[in-house]
């Protein structure tokens, strides 16, 4: 048992066991003394009652059926790729900009609609309401996406929009493509129907979202900004919804993001004197980098589950998990660390209890004998909503704590302000009663967004930001997003259309109708 390794696989059994026993006696201990309960924030949306507005029903024929998928794998092929803010494919852009005025065509005619292109490939639109005095809303939604190399493993070329067992493959499919088409379709259709919306709406589509909307989401914002356009809410990209993700949760549940994680990419440095390799010091650049890289990975940032709205998430989730975690998940309030630990033991569950840390880019040495002069690394961190960017950047100097490594903050930004979901958030409860219009199995809840949107630049424009697509996820597809094989159904690409056909007429409404109590006790 000297070996590091089996020590290391002992303590980690061992840990596993430790917590499981942890937990069943804690359940025990909850079931024999703590009263538990749990928010069902459905149960009021179902009883009460919305106020009539003059509908249209979504029933399109077979052949707008067939040319709505056909929009979507036109978009999907048009390699519209951002590798860096001075490296986008503009002549993509272009071309999609050429493709949304050939699929929409009632959209570009239509007298209510206004169409601006914005620093010469993102675009604005804005839908004339019947009656200003109700406050407009805003639908973002980004056009380019990230690279993708059939090599790495596709099964089909990733920017062939190929069918396979009814999934249209893809870069872009659910990143972000499925939005941009599924508004501008929803909106078609409705325009095509004769809809006359009451409440007036904005479109913004981005062009270089995937690194980080500095031309395409900024000067949108700043045009708006110049218009004095204050927004009611606005709806991104973000979350969706999930199917057998989270082990232990009995059923779907929609995510809404009402927040994001902060964000910081850092810069660790090191110089020393170089020189030949035949009599090194016995320390290299590379060496006293390393130490501190892995200073970072062993220390990671404190696991802070329950002080932000991933709280919440567990709060309105709980009476859909199964014993023992209902219990854990619906007495916060004693066994959050216990929570915490759990989810910290998964990757993908770990984003949602704390700051992550990720080494993202390590370059040092420029020939085999020589000493390297210097050793950089970058560090990307995403922040948990309750800690802020200075104390992230404190706690990274003190782990690195060796005056020789160089410490820079190249960019970061604070965790995004906590937007409303409370019975009377008019957002939230929109975008619950359209998620539920069309996806009535599902358990709404709010969320955080673990990566960042171009809805964070429109801090200023919107007290209320939501990051949610209808996208329908089981288990291993948030791994397609950005990744290989990313696809979506073809159904579930008409239920998105769907979707912003019911948003937009739920949103004529003047004022969420009187609200019931959504807290149950079991
Ligand atoms: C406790 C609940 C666990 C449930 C797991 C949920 C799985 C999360 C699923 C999807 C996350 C998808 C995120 C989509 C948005 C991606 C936005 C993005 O890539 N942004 C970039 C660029 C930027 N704007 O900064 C980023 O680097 O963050
Ligand atoms: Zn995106
Ligand atoms: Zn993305």
């Amino acid at each position: 048992m000297a070996d590091p390794r089996h020590r290391a696989t002992l303590f980690r059994y061992v840990r596993g066991v430790c917590l499981a026993l942890l937990c069943v006696i804690t359940s025990l201990f909850a079931v024999a003394t703590v009263r538990t309960f749990s928010l069902d924030v459905n149960a009021g949306l179902h009883l009460a009652r919305w106020e009539e507005t003059k509908r249209v029903g979504f029933d399109v024929s077979q052949r707008q059926r067939e040319e709505m998928l056909e929009n979507f794998k036109e978009a999907v092929r048009i390699p519209t790729v951002s590798h860096s803010p001075t490296d986008i494919n503009t002549t993509a852009l272009l071309a999609f900009g050429r493709l949304l005025r050939k699929a929409f065509p009632t959209v570009f005619a239509s007298s209510l609609v206004q169409h601006e292109v914005v620093a010469d490939y993102s675009h604005l639109f804005w839908v004339q309401g019947s009656q200003p005095d109700l406050v407009p809303y805003m639908l973002l939604a980004h056009i380019d996406v990230v690279p993708a190399s059939e090599s790495d493993g596709w099964d089909a070329p990733p920017f062939s929009a190929k069918e396979i067992d009814n999934f249209i493959y893809g870069r872009g499919t659910l990143d972000d493509k499925e939005c941009v088409m599924g508004i501008l379709q929803a909106l078609e259709y409705l325009l095509l129907k004769g809809y006359k919306p009451r409440r007036g709406f904005y479109i913004g589509l981005g062009h270089d979202e995937e690194v980080s909307g500095l031309n395409g989401a900024v000067n949108t914002v700043r045009l708006l900004k110049q218009r004095n356009v204050q927004l009611s809410f606005l709806l991104d990209e973000g979350l969706l919804v999930i199917d057998g993700v989270m082990k232990g949760l009995d059923g779907p549940a929609a995510l809404l993001g009402v927040s994001e994680k902060g964000s910081a990419t850092v810069k660790l440095s090191v110089t020393t004197a170089p020189g030949h390799s035949s009599m090194p010091p016995r320390e290299s650049s590379i060496g006293i980098l390393a130490a501190a890289v892995k200073r970072l990975e062993d220390n990671p940032m404190p696991i802070m589950f329950g002080q932000g709205p991933e709280r919440g998430t567990f709060e309105h989730l709980a009476h859909k998990f199964i014993l023992p975690l209902r219990f854990l998940a619906s007495n916060l309030w004693l066994f959050a660390p216990i929570v915490g630990r759990l989810l910290a033991l998964k990757q993908d569950t770990n984003a949602f209890a704390r700051t992550t840390t990720a080494v993202t880019m390590f370059n040092g040495g420029v020939k085999v004998n020589v000493l390297p002069s210097v050793a950089e690394a970058y560090v990307n961190l995403r922040i948990h909503s309750a800690q802020s960017l200075q104390e992230v950047m404190d706690l990274i100097d003190s782990t690195v704590g060796d005056q020789r490594v160089r410490v820079e903050l190249l960019d970061g930004f604070d965790p995004l302000p906590i937007s409303s979901y409370s019975e009377t958030s008019f957002g939230f409860q929109i975008l619950k009663k359209s998620i539920l219009d069309v996806f009535p199995q599902v358990t709404v809840a709010p969320g955080i967004c673990v990566a960042n949107t171009d809805s964070r630049h429109y801090k200023d424009l919107a007290a209320d930001i939501y990051r949610f697509a209808p996208i329908w996820a089981k288990a291993g597809d948030a791994q397609r997003i950005h990744g290989i094989n990313e696809r979506i159904s073809k159904k579930n690409y008409e239920d998105m259309v769907g979707f912003y056909f019911t948003l937009i007429q739920n949103c004529d409404i003047k004022k969420l109708p009187e609200s019931h109590s959504g807290v149950h006790e079991f």
